[in-house]
């Protein structure tokens, strides 16, 4: 076949076509990336506003490698005090609330010791109106005596709690802050009354003392005499400011709903949420609605109530703002970073970057070579999800601190999902990222068993049906229902007829933008919360627990194998031997048995492998 200049020259002309459409297609989307086009929806303003945070897990320098989550705490200040101006200009009312968890997730937080002493005077900062204590204030003795040294002296009068206590050297429990507020807002002067509770948590140190919600409500006379003593008429707005979960399957918020709705049948009621890590708002009745704000500084809270409407739908909104300076600013309606930035902002951006510099958060300490590894965007059995890298790469790497230690040739060893927060990312991997992906200090303990026993453990911990036949075991609810919640995408369940905001919904999707993924929320009012709209990620379920088994094929059942676990899900641990008919021989309790094998940390595990 002969070829003439033409075709060739076409060919040519194709080829190089081809070359520049690819070029022009990845720098597009490179740029796309950097700058997304989606339209940011706007904030609804009522009498009475709401800005929230939950489960900030000390996250106060921002994302540094996610677009969606860049701003830090100083910008956050910049943005409330800006919020607060316009709520003032208009003569309306703006509250700032945190709902608790402020320790464990970041290095900014958890490299130093005692854990927090350097970021939660950068939290402090802020001026929060009312905040109370979660769980993560709890578990380290440490960690409470900086929330009542500390917080409550710096935040006098707005620190709440009505169910946890600090046990002092003297051995008597006094409030974490105080068991209520009332109060009259500077603008509108609503009459509020305010409580803040936390879960019914038994984990706590024992310097301090968590009563159950129900069991304050049934016996505790001080809030019954509470609510007597600030009836109705003297009451416009009810504040609840918690760490617990809002959603309809935790029953708490429910219960402490309908002792309220005896003593105040139509007042209107807010409550604040968090511990599962989502962002939610649910209707409760007519009056009252829920709010919870996420996790990780990835989402600021915003609801409002319009106290002059009969009208539902006018009365309430709610929007979960995407962390970064472009959602900051777009509602701050100021365009340029210069007239946004406030100087006690810059001030705490400042003194940000000089405390991980101080703490060298940005040194590498490994890298991370192959892909990024995620919690639950893949499913479990990808190689690309972190709890199948950690199962087949890591934990099989453990070796005992003691090499006197009696161990065996078998070994099974169990992590508990909730230990490891946050996705692993390709690159470097940073002393930072070492606390981001699993903060806690929990020890490798062992117990020998026999393996017959031993491989039912992990089964047995990750069967829900079971678990809800049978007593469930110590602080399981916790992990189960965190998992369940933490699935985004869980369908509204209304109320009230609130059809109309689906409507809005789909007329905006007819608009063909190219999202970002992010954060696609379906709550009570419909799915246009998200003040970004995003493409949804989707969140494969994850197990209670996961292990890694080295198992020989052909041992018997009575063969003894070591069961290596953290201490935190001892009792866990102990529950399901239980459960199997399991006694440790001689009727000793665990604490003999269980010995400890390991002190180095997983996330010093993960370092060395390089994953
Ligand atoms: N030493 C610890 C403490 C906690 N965990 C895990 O954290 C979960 C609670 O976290 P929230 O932010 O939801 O309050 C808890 O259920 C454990 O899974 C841990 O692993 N080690
Ligand atoms: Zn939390
Ligand atoms: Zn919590």
């Amino acid at each position: 076949m002969q070829f003439d200049n033409t075709v060739i020259r076409n060919i040519i002309l194709i080829f190089l076509g081809i070359v520049a459409f690819t070029q022009f297609y990845k720098l597009y989307n490179v740029y796309y990336q950097n700058n997304p086009v989606t339209a940011i929806r706007d904030l609804t303003w009522g009498d009475i506003n709401f800005i929230h945070t939950t489960d900030t897990h000390g996250w106060y320098s921002g994302h540094l490698i996610q677009q969606s989550y860049n701003a830090d705490w100083g910008d956050f200040i910049s943005f409330t005090s800006r919020l607060k101006k316009i709520a003032d200009d208009n003569g309306q009312d703006l509250l700032l609330i945190d709902s608790g968890d402020r320790h464990d997730g970041n290095g900014l937080s958890d490299v130093t010791v005692p854990n927090g002493v350097k970021a939660l005077p950068i939290f402090m900062k802020e001026d929060y109106d009312l905040l109370t204590i979660g769980n993560h204030e709890l578990y380290l003795w440490e960690n409470s005596r900086q929330e009542y040294e500390d917080l409550i002296e710096h935040f006098k009068g707005n620190y709440l709690s009505s169910n946890v206590e600090y046990k002092l050297d003297n051995g008597t429990f006094v409030t974490f802050g105080d068991k209520f507020k009332y109060f009259t807002t500077p603008n509108k002067h609503l009459r509020i009354l305010s409580f803040g509770f936390l879960f019914d948590f038994n984990r706590f140190n024992d310097h301090s003392r968590v009563t159950s919600i129900k069991e304050v409500i049934d016996n505790q006379p001080w809030f019954k005499e509470t609510l007597k003593a600030y009836p109705p008429e003297e009451v416009d707005l009810l504040l609840l400011v918690t760490h617990v979960p809002i959603t309809r399957s935790w029953p708490e918020i429910y219960y402490l709903h309908s002792v309220l709705r005896e003593f105040y049948p139509d007042t209107k009621i807010q409550y604040f949420g968090g511990h599962s890590h989502i962002r939610d708002f649910i209707v409760l009745d007519e009056y009252a609605t829920a709010l919870q704000s996420g996790r990780y500084c990835e989402t600021v809270g915003w609801t409002s109530i319009n106290l002059q409407t009969d009208n539902f739908k006018e009365r309430y909104s709610r929007t979960y703002i995407d962390f970064n300076l472009d959602s900051f600013q777009h509602h701050a309606k100021i365009s340029s970073k210069d007239s946004f930035d406030t100087e006690k902002g810059v001030n705490v951006s400042k003194l940000i970057t000089q405390t991980r510099n101080e703490l060298k958060l940005n040194t590498p300490i490994g890298y991370v070579k192959k892909s990024n590894y995620y919690i639950d965007y893949v499913p479990i059995t990808d190689s690309k999800n972190i709890f199948h890298f950690l199962t087949k790469k890591v934990l099989p790497t453990l070796t005992p601190d003691d090499e006197n230690l009696e161990i065996h040739d078998e070994r099974i060893i169990i992590i508990n999902t909730g230990s490891i927060r946050y996705d692993l990312y390709k690159g470097p991997y940073t002393l930072d990222s070492r606390y981001i992906v699993s903060p806690f200090e929990n020890l490798w303990v062992k117990l020998s068993i026999p393996k017959g026993i031993a491989i039912q453990i992990t089964p047995l911990l990750n069967d829900e049906s079971y678990i809800a036949k049978h007593l469930k075991p110590p602080h399981q609810q916790d992990d189960s229902d965190e998992k369940n919640a933490r699935r985004q995408t869980r369908f509204s369940y209304p109320v009230l007829d609130l059809n109309d905001y689906d409507k809005q919904t789909i007329k905006n999707s007819k608009k063909k933008k190219k999202l970002t993924k992010g954060y696609v929320t379906f709550d009570d009012l419909g799915h246009e919360g998200d003040d970004t709209p995003h493409k949804a990620v989707v969140n494969f379920p994850i197990p209670n627990v996961v292990n890694s088994e080295e198992i020989k094929k052909g041992t018997s059942d009575e063969e003894i194998v070591d069961l290596i676990f953290y201490d935190f899900i001892e009792s866990n641990i102990i529950w399901a031997l239980d459960q199997l008919n399991y006694t440790l021989p001689e009727g000793k309790g665990p604490d003999f048995y269980s010995k400890k094998y390991l002190g180095t940390l997983l996330n010093e595990y993960i370092r060395d492998i390089g994953a």
